[in-house]
């Protein structure tokens, strides 16, 4: 029996959803061989008992913002350092676990989860929120046709904007930057082609917002692919 801790951070945006989403994946009996605890994380005294860690979408400003205030900043940092945890951004919290970003605020902090840029609100003011079914099956087996559901959403606009060779040190501050980047999806969308979903080592960073879509596989996913695989 193994028992696994997933923490939602619960600063701003759509925590509960994922919360929800996650609680109802591991009622089935193929979990049944493990126990789950999931946290609404606040504090870094929460966030030090998580396996693992899901930023929801919301306001990356805001969450940044909030995130410093109540001194949850430095812990999340090295939360995202330890190769040993893994974490998921759903749009905003995509931002949030970015390395570099571009339409950002001054103010606003990003964790450096994942070695890409960020351009936040890239879809311009007409398409500011859409669904559109996605074939996921090239990384989540079977997925042909998942909602995916962006909200003011953001791309990632550059992969790999710290170079190992040239920033020596970063690595052994940030080991997560030895992964190689992985880009799992482009969405293609009037004539261009983005990346809305990618995968470094044990992160995740999607675009889109899998725990508004009523669909509970994307998450499924998550579980097995990231939780479950880091802890064995
Ligand atoms: N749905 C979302 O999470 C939107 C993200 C928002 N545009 C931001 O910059 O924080």
């Amino acid at each position: 029996m193994t028992s696994f801790t997933i923490g939602v951070l619960a600063l701003q945006g759509a925590f509960f959803e994922h919360l929800e989403f996650l609680k109802s994946i591991v009622q089935s009996p193929e979990y049944s061989a493990h126990t789950f605890q999931f946290v609404q994380v606040k504090t870094g005294e929460q966030l030090a008992t998580c396996d693992s860690l899901v930023i929801p979408g919301g306001e990356s400003t805001s969450i940044s913002l909030i995130a410093e205030r109540t001194f949850l900043l430095e812990p999340l940092l090295a939360f995202v350092r330890d190769p040993c945890k893994s974490v998921w951004g759903t749009c905003a919290g995509l931002i949030f676990l970015a390395q570099h970003l571009k339409n950002g605020k001054k103010e606003q902090k990003v964790l450096g989860g994942l070695n890409i840029e960020v351009t936040r609100n890239a879809f311009g003011r007409q398409l500011d929120s859409f669904e559109q079914v996605l074939d996921f099956s090239s990384f989540v087996p079977g997925l042909t046709d998942f909602p995916a559901v962006f909200i003011r959403a953001p791309v990632v606009s550059r992969i790999g904007v710290v170079d190992l060779a040239e920033e020596g040190l970063i690595s052994s501050s940030n080991p997560i930057l030895d992964e190689p980047v992985e880009v799992l999806h482009k969405l293609h969308r009037n004539g261009h082609e983005l990346v809305v979903a990618v995968r470094q080592g044990n992160h995740l960073g999607t675009s889109f917002h899998p725990e508004l879509s009523s669909d509970l596989r994307f998450h499924k996913w998550f579980l097995d692919e990231f939780v479950l695989k880091s802890a064995s």
